[in-house]
């Protein structure tokens, strides 16, 4: 069944937004190298759009989390699916994320990533649905603050669907 999807933020805002948030880091790493850790798999689209407008030398990892399985509701539980491929100690690192819901997955990874020793961590989301809160997390970059409802497109499913739309929709 295909769902009726309502456009939230369109593919001009996105992208404009992106490309500002790209250009704040570039400011704030300026003279330092950056480490970016892409959160599978919703977190894929929002990192490749912005890495493309970071100016400092980058380096990419990724990281497959679960924790919403093909549901509306974060399980609390978050899975490791994938874990990185290069150690991150001493290194600047930055988490981009499609959206921050109930806090759990970036709280989760933020403390196990600062076991392993970096010399930073901050944290970059496209979306942030600050109502949804049930876990204090400190989000350095935010693209969108948005209201309770279940979105998809720019990386975002439901169901394992509508990532690839270019913009961020509401199901209806
Ligand atoms: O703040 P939270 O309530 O933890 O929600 C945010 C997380 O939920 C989504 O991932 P999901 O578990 O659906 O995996 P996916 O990216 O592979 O779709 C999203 O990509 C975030 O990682
Ligand atoms: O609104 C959402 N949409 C899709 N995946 C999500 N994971 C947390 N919140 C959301």
């Amino acid at each position: 069944m295909n769902e009726k999807i309502n456009v939230l933020i369109s593919e001009e805002e996105v992208n404009k937004k992106i490309k500002s948030l790209g250009e704040q880091i570039s400011k704030d790493y300026e003279g330092k190298e950056l480490h970016l850790i892409c959160v599978l798999k919703g977190g894929v689209f929002a990192t490749c759009e912005l890495a493309k407008h970071i100016s400092v030398p980058l380096s990419i990892d990724f990281m497959s989390v679960s924790s919403y399985g093909d549901g509306f509701v974060s399980s609390g539980r978050v899975k490791i699916i994938k874990d990185l491929d290069d150690s991150i100690e001493d290194k600047d690192v930055l988490i981009v994320e499609d959206i921050i819901d109930s806090g759990n997955t970036l709280k989760y990874l933020v403390d196990l990533l600062n076991t392993r020793k970096p010399n930073s961590v901050k944290i970059c989301t496209l979306l942030d649905k600050p109502d949804r809160r049930t876990t204090d997390v400190a989000v350095d970059y935010v693209g969108f603050q948005i209201p309770d409802k279940f979105v998809v497109g720019y990386g975002l499913d439901y169901m394992q669907k509508y990532r690839n739309l270019p913009y961020i929709g509401v199901i209806e």
